[in-house]
């Protein structure tokens, strides 16, 4: 059996959503290890495509200092004896790491039992963890390196069919990635009335912990505008909009290349190695979407680039970007791979 592993954000769990599903159209259902801190057990509790979902208390170390850092490297220390022992009973013969926190304890016990690792990269910059394992992985997938065995992003099919043609502004979408951005919520509220003003509708993702001060705010201003902290139905908000105003998060910026969306990207600046940055450069150093950093991003400049877009001409030119059935083609080569036991 294969086993995905990995989690933390919407970004992770996508691509590993992306892959179930391309294991299950061929009627394979794997195995899922993630955590129970971040939103693991919100996307995988329970979910059919996985044949079991096992969620351990594993913690960045990254992020923590001092004490908090051997705490941390101590659970995953323990996990790792719990993941060797879940392996080798389940019989697992592949792991592909999604990355994240979540991905430490199954990766390295996989790694100890000699059971080959392949890793998938969502950003621009390798993070900590896929960097610390590349060394020691069969396959190391990146949509931003010359050298990877495979290059397209796993977008799900559902952003593809959010495709459409597109030459004005009608509708505008602010999307602030899986937890929302704080930033993205304070811009919305300086510019939403103008653009309302010019008959522009409004679509906003912001995120669990503003949705009732967004919802106050479009309220008090007489806005009919679609706030929602986080959508199932992502794809289906993508097809509205027109244009968006976003940060770069890796799933965000491939899926809106996918829905052929020219997007203001904003990056989330405390991003390891100033990821996001990285993620939508691949975009506009071709001159596909604007790019402000947060400090850039003041009301008159985000105005300036949506009265300039260029709506057409990206809309044209983001399908030569991406191609359908990234996720497919990593399982195909992951089935070619796997050991016969
Ligand atoms: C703050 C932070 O550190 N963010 C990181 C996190 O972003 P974040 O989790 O925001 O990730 P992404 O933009 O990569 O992906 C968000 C995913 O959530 C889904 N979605 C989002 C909103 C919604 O309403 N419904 C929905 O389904 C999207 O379809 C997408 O697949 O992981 C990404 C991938 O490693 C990184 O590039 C980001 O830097």
């Amino acid at each position: 059996m294969t086993l995905i592993t990995g989690g933390g954000t919407g970004g992770h769990l996508s691509i590993a959503k992306a892959l179930c599903e391309a294991y299950n159209a061929r009627g394979i259902r794997p195995f899922y290890i993630g955590s129970t801190n971040g939103q693991d057990k919100t996307w995988f509790e329970g979910y059919p495509g996985f044949k079991n979902t096992v969620f351990l208390p594993s913690k960045g170390v990254v992020n923590q200092r001092g004490l908090g850092k051997v705490l941390a490297l101590w659970i995953i220390f323990k996990q790792l004896f719990t993941c060797r022992a879940l392996l080798k009973r389940h019989n697992i013969l592949q792991v592909v790491s999604v990355g994240g926190y979540a991905a430490a304890p199954a990766t390295l016990a996989a790694l100890t039992l000699g059971i080959p690792v392949y890793i998938h990269e969502q950003n621009a910059i390798t993070g900590k963890l896929n960097s610390l394992l590349r060394p020691f992985a069969k396959a190391f997938f990146s949509s931003y390196e010359a050298h990877s065995p495979l290059k397209n992003y796993p977008v799900a099919t559902r952003f593809f069919e959010a495709y459409r043609a597109r030459d004005t502004l009608k509708t505008l979408l602010f999307l602030g990635g899986s937890q929302g951005a704080r930033f993205i919520n304070q811009l919305a509220r300086a510019i939403a009335p103008i653009l309302h003003n010019q008959g522009i509708r409004i679509i906003h993702q912001c995120g669990k912990s503003e949705l009732e001060a967004m919802m106050d705010f479009y309220a008090k201003h007489g806005i009919d505008a679609d706030v929602f902290a986080f959508s199932n139905v992502l794809h289906d908000k993508l097809h509205e909009a027109d244009v968006a105003i976003a940060r770069a998060g890796a799933g965000s910026v491939w899926e809106l290349c996918a829905a052929g969306i020219p997007t203001l990207f904003i990056p989330f600046p405390y991003a390891a190695g100033n990821h996001q940055y990285h993620n939508a450069k691949t975009f506009t150093n071709q001159n596909l979407g604007g790019l402000l950093r947060q400090e850039e991003a003041t009301p008159q400049a985000v105005l300036a680039w949506l009265e300039n877009a260029h709506i057409k001409r990206i809309n044209l030119a983001l399908p030569a970007c991406l191609s359908k059935g990234g996720a497919d083609e990593i399982v195909a080569w992951l089935e070619r791979e796997k050991p016969s036991r």
